[in-house]
């Protein structure tokens, strides 16, 4: 499988460049940075060996020509700029980035008639096994247990709460039979009154060189209940981006998640 990455001289990106050379399915057959970055122009593999042969480009339809999938974990504008890029191209696009709003999820719905995209706030199998338990655990717990999501990210992530935090937000809500839309309290500052039941809390730390750690809190009478996740490698990441990018192989068009990839729903 040929895989474009984008962001690739990103936190992420390393990563990738890296597990897809460790792959045997798949080889590096495009990478993508922001225009202005020192390095469009060069030959990845003077920065990353893994990525000999391959120039770096900033432009995204030069970047994914030719490829059969693209890794993203960039920054919102930016991929929905390459979702449609990707649609135009009929390359599948594998998305990790977070912090969308409701405009750059519509955009990538409509990008997603045309291609496989697979979105998904957190690539790792451990995450998306949790947010089923953490459905059913809401589902079967009453409104007296109140849901907080406390989670813990290196001093650089620029988005907040993440993405993993919103899909066990979401994992929780639904469970609940609710839309976490109006039900989520974000921040809490001030003389904020009692908490209101039904809603769900979510905490950002940030500090350090933490790579992920999640936890969902049901604060119940009598009883605190505390499911918990600690990625302690990004290698947990790009893998499973890659394995999302080989599953899209033969997929129609839509827009897929890891539950999908991973056969989970
Ligand atoms: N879904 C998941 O499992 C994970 C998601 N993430 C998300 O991935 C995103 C990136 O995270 P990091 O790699 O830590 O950030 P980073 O800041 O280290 O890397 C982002 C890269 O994207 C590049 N970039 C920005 N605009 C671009 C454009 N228009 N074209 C091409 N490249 C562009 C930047 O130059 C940078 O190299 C964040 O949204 C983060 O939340 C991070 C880890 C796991
Ligand atoms: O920015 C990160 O680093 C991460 N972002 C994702 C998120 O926003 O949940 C996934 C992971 O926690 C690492």
């Amino acid at each position: 499988m040929k895989i474009a990455v984008t962001g690739v001289s990103g936190r992420m990106g390393r990563m990738l460049v890296d597990a897809v050379s460790e792959t045997e399915d798949a080889t590096l057959h495009g990478a993508i940075e922001r225009s202005g970055h020192d390095w469009v122009g060069r030959d990845l593999g003077e920065i990353l060996p893994a990525g000999s042969g391959v120039t770096v480009t900033d432009d995204p339809a030069k970047g994914i020509a030719g490829a059969d999938a693209v890794i993203d974990f960039t920054a919102p504008d930016a991929t929905v700029a390459l979702a449609k890029s990707a649609a135009e191209a009929g390359v599948a696009h594998v998305i990790g980035t977070t912090g969308f709003d409701d405009s750059h999820i519509a955009q990538l719905d409509a990008c997603a008639d045309r291609i496989a995209i697979v979105r998904a706030g957190n690539m790792s199998l451990g995450v998306n096994l949790l947010t089923q338990l953490v459905r059913q655990v809401a589902a079967s717990l009453g409104v007296e247990y109140d849901i907080e999501v406390v989670e813990a990210h290196h001093r650089h992530k620029v988005d907040a709460p993440s993405g993993t935090a919103l899909m066990l937000g979401e994992a929780a809500a639904e469970g609940r039979g609710i839309s976490l839309s109006g039900m989520a309290d974000r921040a809490r500052d001030g003389i904020t009154g009692p908490r209101e039941a039904g809603h769900i809390g979510f905490h950002a730390i940030r500090g350090g060189d933490i790579i992920g750690a999640h936890d969902v809190i049901f604060a119940g009478p009598g009883e605190t209940i505390t499911i918990s996740h600690a990625a302690t490698d990004r290698q947990l990441f790009a893998k499973g981006a890659l394995r999302a990018a080989l599953w899209t192989v033969g997929k129609a068009p839509g827009h897929y998640d890891m539950l999908d990839v991973l056969g989970l729903r």
